[in-house]
């Protein structure tokens, strides 16, 4: 069986530039971002509970959800994050494991989950080894302000919704130190993919 490695981090710390990373080894990756924006297009029965519980103001004037202004809600306010999470996440481990089953008896090597909240939803069971991508907690906040064009208010709130990235760096089996160069980050992974055996060395005969 292929080996299943759980990929996370926190907010902005470069999960999904070390993902890009790895799918350019070849290996795939199911992604926990992508398929909760699947789960909540219009008409989806997470779409429909949304709706439901947090009102018509969260959408656009297209019906598309206005994930901005649900952002602004659940961020500042864990009740309605559990809410919101409730709904959504269900749906997303189903496909996720789905996803992760079919590429395993396709006889893949290796798997990538690249999920945010690996460890606050307690999913580690799901992988065989986790990966995390650390920055300093001053380059985070910097990178998610640079990035999302956002004040350092929501930054924080975005930030402390999550469990602290130092906190996950020891949880992990391995950390990449995404604080440098993307070079850097780069020959970190190759690294522990090498380690891991899952790395497809190019075929120099
Ligand atoms: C609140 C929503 C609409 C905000 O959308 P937006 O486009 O602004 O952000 P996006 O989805 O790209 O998420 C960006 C990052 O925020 C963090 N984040 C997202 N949801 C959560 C959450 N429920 N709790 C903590 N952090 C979260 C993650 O690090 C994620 O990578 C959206 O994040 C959402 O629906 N969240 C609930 C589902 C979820 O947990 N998704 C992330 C993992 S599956
Ligand atoms: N080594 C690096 N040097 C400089 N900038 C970087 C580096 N790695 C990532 N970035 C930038 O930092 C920002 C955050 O990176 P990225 O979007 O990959 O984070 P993420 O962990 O996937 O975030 P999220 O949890 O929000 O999905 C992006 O703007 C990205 O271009």
């Amino acid at each position: 069986m292929g080996l299943v490695i759980g990929l996370t981090g926190s907010i902005a710390t470069g999960k999904s530039t070390v993902s890009k990373m790895i799918k350019s080894f070849q290996i795939p990756v199911v992604d926990a971002d992508i398929i909760s924006r699947e789960v909540v297009e219009i008409g989806k029965p997470a779409y429909l509970q949304i709706v439901d519980i947090f009102g018509e103001e969260v959408l656009n004037e297209d019906g598309t959800l206005n994930r901005k202004s649900l952002g602004n809600i659940v961020f500042k306010d864990e009740d309605k994050r559990g809410q919101l999470n409730g709904i959504v996440h269900p749906e997303v481990r189903k496909e996720m494991v789905r996803q992760r089953d079919e590429y395993l008896n396709n006889g893949e090597r290796a798997v990538v989950l690249d999920i945010p909240l690996l460890f606050e939803s307690k999913l580690t069971s799901y992988a065989d080894r986790t990966l995390v991508v650390y920055v300093d907690e001053d380059t985070q906040l910097k990178r998610l302000m640079d990035r999302d064009g956002s004040s350092e208010d929501e930054a924080n709130y975005r930030i402390n919704s999550q469990i602290s990235i130092k906190e996950k760096a020891r949880l992990a089996d391995a950390v990449i130190d995404n604080s440098g160069t993307l070079e850097s980050s780069r020959t970190q992974l190759q690294e522990v993919l090498r380690e891991w055996g899952v790395l497809n060395e190019p075929d120099l005969t």
